[in-house]
């Protein structure tokens, strides 16, 4: 018998759209726009040996880290403007709209940026709810269907 350990991770995709622009670019992306995001989250753990039960042979239900992923980044950031706080115009005026959904991140929302608060955000969502037996190992964020960041941690 092989001494080998395998690794079993698990991907689920979503999508939403958002507004943003990159106050200090030298090109086009300095101005206001938005894209189709999507973000894929990657499982990894033990698949379950629960006879009779819901999730036998599952990490876990794709639905469960649909769920979690809508409620903690999708949601909060689907329909937004998301805009840097150091881009202090542009947040004074979004926030001038009425109720206008206007996300304030901390760092230029570039895809690199927009992944590594996507991370951090879910990484202890999924710590805590599976109690430590599923971690976040990766999480792919595409910015256009050409350009993406990859954020992972063993
Ligand atoms: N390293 C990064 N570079 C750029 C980012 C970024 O987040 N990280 N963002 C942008 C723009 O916001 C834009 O999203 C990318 O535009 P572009 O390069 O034009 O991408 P497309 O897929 O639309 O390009 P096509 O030429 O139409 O395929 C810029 N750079
Ligand atoms: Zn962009």
């Amino acid at each position: 018998m092989s001494n080998k350990s395998k690794a079993i991770s698990i991907t689920r995709r979503l999508e939403f759209d958002a507004g943003h622009r990159i106050p200090n670019h030298d090109g086009q992306c300095k101005h206001l726009h938005g894209h189709r995001y999507a973000i894929e989250v990657t499982l990894t753990g033990v698949i379950a040996n629960h006879p009779g039960q819901a999730d036998d042979g599952m990490l876990l239900d794709f639905g469960d880290i649909k769920r979690l992923t809508n409620q903690y980044v999708v949601e909060p950031w689907d329909h937004a403007f998301l805009v840097a706080k150091e881009d202090v115009a542009l947040v004074a005026f979004l926030n001038s709209l009425p109720d206008h959904k206007t996300v304030v991140m901390d760092s230029v929302p570039t895809v690199e940026n927009l992944g590594n608060a996507a991370f951090a955000i879910l990484e202890p969502i999924f710590a805590k709810a599976f109690a430590g037996s599923l971690q976040l190992t990766s999480l792919r964020l595409y910015e256009t269907p050409n350009c993406w960041v990859d954020i992972t941690q063993s």
